[in-house]
This record gives C-alpha cells, structure tokens and sequence, in this order.
C-alpha cells in the first residue's frame, strides 16, 4: 500500500525494513522482522494481537529499548534525526521534548511523591531552560491543565499522583508531553486501563488536540476497533510483520485474510459466524495476500 502524499512528502518519522531482535549470538530471537511504515502529520494506529512487537517498536522509536535488544534498520529516522545514529544526549533532547510517550498506566511515569502541577512544571523548566522563571512554569502548567480539559486547576496541580483517577491520570500525562511542544506522540495502550465512558472522553480529547496542534500521533493498541474510529491509517501486525497498512476508511475493504479476521472478531449481529482465523503456521504465508511491508 502507498503511503499518502502528506506522509511521503514530509515523514515526521520514517523507519525501513526495521528489525529488533532480543539476545545475542545464537540466542538471539527476531522480535520485529524488517517493517516499513512513515508518520506525517497525522493519527497512525499500530494494531496486533499481544506479543505482535507493538510496544518494541514504539521503544526502539524512542531508542528505549531494553538491555540486550538489538535494533538495526536501513532508516529509523525523525525528521532528519537519525534516530539509529543520535548521540544519547540528541536523544535526550529529543524524547519528551520532540517526542512524547505516553503509556497504559500513568501510576508508572508519575513520580508518587511530587505534586503532579510541580511534574507538570518541571518538564516546562527542563525543555526551556532560558526561559526558566518559576511564575511562567506555574503560568504555563495552569493553562495546560485547562488545556487538557481539567476542572479547578489550581486544586489539582496540587495533588498526588495517587490522589487523581485513572482518566485524570493520563489527562496530566498528555499535558506532561503537551507542555514540551513536540511534532509527535506515541501512546501505548494509552486507555486500556479506563472504563469505557472515561476511554472515549480521553480519545475525543487526544484527537482534538493532536488535530488543533498539528501533531503526529501513533496509537499503539490492540483494539482495532478503537484505532479504526480515532486513527487516519492503520497498520496491521501480526508476529513483528505487517501485514497491511490501510487508511480507517478503507478498513471495511480490506482484503487482506487477517485482517478480515480482526474484522470479523469485532462484536456484531453476525458475530458467531465470524472467527479470528487460526494462525498455525509462519506468518510470511499470508504476505503473499497483498500486504505492505
Ligand atoms: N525485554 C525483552 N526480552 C526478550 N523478549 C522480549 C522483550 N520485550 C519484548 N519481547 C518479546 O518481543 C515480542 C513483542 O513484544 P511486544 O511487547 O512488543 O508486543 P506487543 O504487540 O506490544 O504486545 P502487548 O499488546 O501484549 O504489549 C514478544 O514475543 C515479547 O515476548
């Protein structure tokens, strides 16, 4: 599948025939096998069943990835950064400055012990550091607050991360990454810990802001169903391949078996008649049908 002109023209992060593999020598086992895909200003999801190789990609992005990870790539890039190449402190300036994480459970990224306005204050003063005044850091983190749709502010700022909910929680983590000013965010399951209502509430609020910003955003999720509804384009994984990359528009026309399949496990009247399909064997078989790399 071609990328759209917006992407391919003006990539804010491009990665070919990107491979990690965890181990070394002999051990070493092949996680993610040579993919290809280009973000542009726009809500890219990255959908696979668990152990697909989803949250190993977004790592390797961010260059997170664990001890003993290999991660090799013909191009792994953002904007002209040459993401393989970066010295570790390009890559510091980078991740939560250009690009910004946000994971399934903010308890993690939080630090329990510090007021989440003062959190919120700190990146401000970390990523501007002529500009470091504390009264423009609290100016800044009120506003954000409000940006991101928080109700009495000042209240809140002064609260501990385990005195906030979990939807609450990551409206703090997306004003944390907001407050830096970055091209692109990469969200991990950022809402499979919330209830539904709350879920789409935090949605709804990254679509507008991505959308009013002009940011980037991969959304990594397992929920095709979610990706298709917030997302432009989707890639499908399946075993650390890809197996498709459609616009969500097009998600209805896939002709792709395994995606038919994850379209099939979606809940619908006709749902007993429709199954996942089996994959028994390596999954190369099913890129004869069609998929992008
Ligand atoms: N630190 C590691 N060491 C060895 N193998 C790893 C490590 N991290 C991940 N893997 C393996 O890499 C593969 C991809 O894992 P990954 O977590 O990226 O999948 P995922 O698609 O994000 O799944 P999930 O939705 O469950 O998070 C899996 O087989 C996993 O066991």
């Amino acid at each position: 599948m071609m990328d759209t002109a917006k992407t391919a023209t003006n990539p804010l992060i491009e990665a070919k025939n990107l491979r990690i593999a965890f181990g070394r020598g002999e051990a070493a086992v092949e996680v993610v096998h040579g993919i290809s895909f280009t973000l542009g200003r726009e809500k890219l999801g990255i959908v696979g069943e668990s152990g697909a190789g989803k949250s190993t990609i977004g790592r390797a992005i961010m260059r997170l990835s664990p001890p003993g990870a290999r991660v090799t790539a013909d191009r792994l890039t953002f904007k002209d950064v040459d993401l393989l190449k970066a010295s570790e402190k390009e890559m510091m300036r980078l991740r939560g400055r250009r690009i910004g994480l946000i994971l399934q459970d903010p308890k993690y990224s939080l630090n329990p012990v510090v007021p989440v306005g003062e959190q919120i204050a700190e990146t401000w003063r970390l990523h501007h550091p002529g500009r470091a005044g504390a009264r423009e850091a609290a100016e800044r983190t009120l506003s954000i607050l409000e940006a991101v749709k928080i109700r009495d502010p000042r209240r809140v700022a002064k609260l501990y991360p385990h005195e906030i909910s979990g939807g609450m929680g990551q409206r703090v983590m997306i004003a944390m990454m907001l407050i830096a000013g970055p091209d692109v965010l990469i969200a991990d399951e950022p809402t499979s810990a919330l209830d539904v209502t709350v879920r789409l509430e935090v949605l709804t609020l990254l679509d507008e802001l991505i959308e009013s910003r002009g940011l980037g955003l991969i959304l990594i999720s397992h929920d095709l169903n979610l990706v298709r509804r917030f997302c432009d384009r989707v890639v499908i994984m399946y075993a650390g391949r890809i197996m498709e990359t459609l616009k969500a528009s097009e998600l209805d026309k896939a002709e792709h078996p395994y995606t038919r399949g994850l379209l099939g496990s979606l809940p619908s009247i006709h749902s007993e008649q429709r199954r996942l399909p089996v994959l028994t064997r390596d999954p190369a078989w099913l890129l004869g049908a069609g998929a992008a790399r």
